[in-house]
């Protein structure tokens, strides 16, 4: 685990208070509350059904909350309640980016296209939305280089910078995770939530999507959320652990309070309610056990 930026104030970019989500007679979330610190990677774990990708979804608009509320606070003060926008209003209001469990890339376009489709908003912005605009407004060729500076910051960052011409179908799998990852960089969130990023990569996948993201954090601040099932991965980046289990939280702090929280251990071990004290009790006889 790394410090994170030391100069940058730790105030809760996202507040989750009280959130619950339910699905016909499933409670999927039940109450749960939790903050994400500025320009901290926060990591969101917890057995197979626990409600993470719930929680997610939640915070990105796909679904509305039964009950709660969930407070993103920009750099700037400004506060956006995110169970109040839609699904689009939060990526360009709110700015929070996510990456999905499977790519979404655009396969037939190259490497460096996927980066300034990414942009496309920010440009059409700058057009004026006329075909003048796009043709000739100094603002719009301003803005039109200012995708490509900022596209190429990204593939460098992402040790892409080789591949920009291919298409993005073509590149190994870890390499599309990251031009994802990438992707939503460009679009210059404030938040930016990866669902299990990690998940199918080889070891040295694992070891550039790391460099990326703590890239992100060191570099530009950006806070981080992610699901993450690869307890190296998490243990290795996260500044800050949730766990989940059943829909509620069972611990919350530091990588090595949690993977030392005799809870977290039994949640993982798929240890029952009425054995848990008991579980509880011969965890703590097992000094420094990992979850
Ligand atoms: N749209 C839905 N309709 C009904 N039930 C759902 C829906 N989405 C999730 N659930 C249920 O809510 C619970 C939590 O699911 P969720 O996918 O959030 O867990 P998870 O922790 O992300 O799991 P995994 O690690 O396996 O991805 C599960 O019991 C799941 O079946």
């Amino acid at each position: 685990m790394t410090s994170g930026n030391k100069n940058m104030s730790k105030d809760a970019i996202l507040k989750v208070e009280h959130l619950s989500m339910k699905f016909g007679g499933l409670m999927a979330i039940n109450d749960l509350s939790f903050e994400a610190k500025r320009g901290e990677i926060t990591a969101l774990i917890g057995p197979n059904g626990a409600g993470k990708t719930t929680v997610f979804n939640c915070i990105t608009g796909f679904y509305k909350p039964t009950m709660g509320m969930i407070t993103l606070k920009q750099k700037s003060g400004k506060e956006f309640l995110l169970e109040r926008l839609s699904d689009f209003e939060i990526p360009k209001k709110a700015k929070v980016a996510r990456t999905f469990q499977n790519i979404r890339l655009f396969s037939g376009l190259t490497v460096l296209e996927n980066l300034l489709v990414a942009q496309h908003n920010t440009l059409m912005k700058a057009s004026g939305y006329t075909i003048l605009g796009l043709l000739g407004l100094p603002a719009y060729k301003k803005a039109e280089e200012k995708s490509i500076e900022t596209a190429r910051y990204w593939l460098e960052k992402a040790e892409l910078i080789d591949r920009a011409d291919d298409p993005a179908g073509d590149l190994p799998y870890g390499a599309q995770r990251r031009l994802e990852i990438a992707r939503a960089m460009c679009t210059g969130p404030e938040l930016l939530c990866l669902d299990e990023p990690a998940a199918g990569l080889n070891p040295r996948e694992s070891l550039a999507l790391n460099t990326l993201l703590n890239g992100i954090r060191d570099d530009v601040g950006t806070s981080i959320m992610l699901i993450e099932h690869d307890m190296s991965v998490v243990m290795e980046i996260s500044d800050h652990v949730v766990v989940l289990e059943y829909g509620q939280k069972i611990s919350d702090g530091t990588p090595e309070h949690v993977q030392n929280d005799p809870k977290v251990i039994a949640a993982y071990l798929g240890v029952e309610d009425e054995e848990l004290d008991e579980a509880i009790s011969d965890v703590e006889a097992i000094a420094g056990g990992n979850v």
